[in-house]
């Protein structure tokens, strides 16, 4: 699903008036109509007091339509205008004057501290106070009504966007913003609900199509993407039945020092598990036994060193390389890495202590060939391209970086982004029962094990960490999110590929 700006919503509102020849009147009822339905499917009739906070502009306007709904269903309903201004937008006057002559219980008006009401826990609160028009932080007496909305607990649900938060950039330190238990936002998620710094004020997410034109959203250049099953479905590649290992991939794990062979393994059980034709795993002497003995569908390769990888096996051509995971940063791992940029000239992946040995000697970077993927976790990243400011910095260097080097970087999180150039590409699959040890080496497994069976490496990398999250939601799923361990991610990445087309399986998000 493409994510767009609040300009180019905006702007896609207008379009859609025009081509569909209503009235923005008429869109807000449809849009808030939509609201309205969830909240009524939810509550089914259920008397508990609702509280129904409505800014001035269009987003206030929502909160009107859908508080006639409601009154008109029959709940227990009170309003309130937050009246931080008295211009108020037209479609809110409209819908203003139909709440009035539908009740006789009018909209309070809380125009300083002494309006606020009491909030209790067991109250329903709808927030409506700001939108996509938010444009400077919530100041004064709003801000406190804003802190005394998210202390009082009660269920919160807010209309497009937890007001306070801005769409397309990163709020100030100690804003108010709601804390919302759901949002309803309208036809495109904004990018603030999927970055670290902000998504826990989004609580679950729901997207409603509220049918702004298609042609303005398919045409919009938004470079943008939030991935979930279709977009998944549309990447993957099927086998087909004339065919034979060699289709699949020569992979070649290269990493692991003593006392962390296990990490190879994990990646090379991910690599075989997402179809790899054959995976050949290169480390120290000193995990001969364990790698043989742990996974014996791969092949090994051993190096001169007992302890630490020191040479690359040069007259070796697998498809793709994926190196880093345990490999350790001493200076024989860095002749290791030096020998294998300067012999290997096909896309590779470098997860890890390869990231760390690139954050150390930088002159490497020009080594790396066209169309590699990086795999950062949030403090490998920081060494490769420093401290950023905020989540808004971290994207724009990581752009900068994946233009200058011409590398898919991944920006690893609850959320991981996929950067390939200007492109955005926003993972929905995955749980927190993933942030366990070795979670990263499956994911390199999977993703080289993509790039090998001939995927666009951007391609690899997005379905990749799709796949891996899916895996995940599987493991969590089946066993808990505390029990996951990075092997069981590993070994259900065939469940999540078949889940593709299982309408049955679904990502823990959007159950
Ligand atoms: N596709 C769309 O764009 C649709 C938008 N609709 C609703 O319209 C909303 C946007 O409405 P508006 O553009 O009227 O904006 P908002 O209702 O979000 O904000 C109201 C106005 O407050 C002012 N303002 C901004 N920040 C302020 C601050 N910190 N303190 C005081 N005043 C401030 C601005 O002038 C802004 O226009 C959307 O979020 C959505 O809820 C829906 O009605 C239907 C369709
Ligand atoms: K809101």
């Amino acid at each position: 699903m493409k994510i767009l700006s609040a300009e180019q919503l905006s702007e896609a509102d207008k379009v859609t008036i025009n081509k569909q020849n209503i009235t923005s009147e008429e869109l807000m009822e449809r849009a808030a109509t939509l609201v309205f339905n969830e909240i009524n499917n939810r509550l089914q009739g259920a008397p508990i007091p609702i509280k129904i906070f409505c800014g001035i502009g269009n987003n206030g306007g929502d909160g009107l339509v859908v508080a006639r709904h409601l009154i008109q269903h029959g709940y227990h309903v009170t309003v309130y205008v937050v009246n931080y201004t008295d211009k108020r937008s037209d479609d809110f006057l409209a819908n203003y004057e139909k709440l009035k002559n539908i009740t006789n219980d009018w909209p309070k008006l809380i125009k300083d501290k002494g309006g606020f009401p009491e909030i209790n826990i067991g109250d329903f609160v709808i927030d409506a106070i700001f939108g996509i028009g938010l444009n400077r932080p919530i100041e004064g007496w709003v801000a406190d009504l804003v802190k005394m909305i998210n202390e009082s607990q009660a269920f919160t649900l807010s209309v497009d966007m937890p007001s306070g938060l801005f769409a397309d950039k990163t709020p100030g330190r100690n804003t108010a913003i709601i804390e919302a238990n759901y949002t309803l936002s309208f036809q495109s998620p904004k990018l603030v609900f999927f970055l670290p710094e902000t998504m826990d004020y989004v609580g679950d997410l729901q997207v409603l199509d509220i049918g702004l034109d298609r042609e303005f959203i398919g045409k919009a250049e938004s470079g943008i993407y939030l991935i979930e099953k279709q977009e998944a479905i549309s990447m993957y590649k099927p086998r087909t039945n004339n065919s034979h290992k060699g289709d699949y991939g020569n992979v070649l794990i290269a990493g692991g020092s003593y006392g962390k062979i296990g990490s190879v393994l994990l990646t090379a059980t991910a690599a075989l598990r997402t179809g790899s034709g054959l995976c050949t795993i290169n480390i120290p002497k000193c995990g001969y036994d364990i790698v043989q003995t742990g996974l014996p569908e791969a092949m090994v390769i051993t190096d001169n060193e007992n302890e630490a990888l020191s040479s690359f096996p040069g007259n070796f051509n697998p498809d793709v390389v994926c190196f880093g995971m345990g490999a350790g940063t001493s200076s024989k791992t860095m002749e290791f890495f030096n020998d294998f940029l300067n012999t290997f000239k096909k896309p590779v992946l470098i997860d890890a202590d390869g990231i760390n040995l690139l954050s150390k000697n930088k002159e490497l970077l020009r080594l790396i060939p066209e169309n590699s993927v990086l795999t950062p976790h949030p403090g490998e990243l920081k060494g490769l391209i420093g401290e950023w400011k905020d989540d808004f910095h971290k994207i724009k260097l990581v752009k900068d970086f994946s233009k200058k080097y011409k590398v898919i970087v991944l920006i690893k999180g609850a959320h991981t982004f996929t950067v390939e150039g200007d492109n955005l590409y926003i993972n929905n699959s995955g749980n927190p029962g993933m942030a366990t040890a070795g979670s990263g080496d499956v994911l390199s497994g999977i993703i080289t094990s993509l790039m090998g069976q001939n995927y666009e490496s951007v391609n690899a990398a997005v379905l990749g960490v799709y796949l891996h999250g899916l895996s995940g939601d599987i493991a969590a799923s089946e066993i808990g999110y505390e029990s996951v361990l990075a092997g069981d991610i590993a070994k259900n990445t065939g469940k999540a590929i078949r889940s593709l087309f299982n309408r049955e399986v679904k990502e823990l998000r959007n159950n």
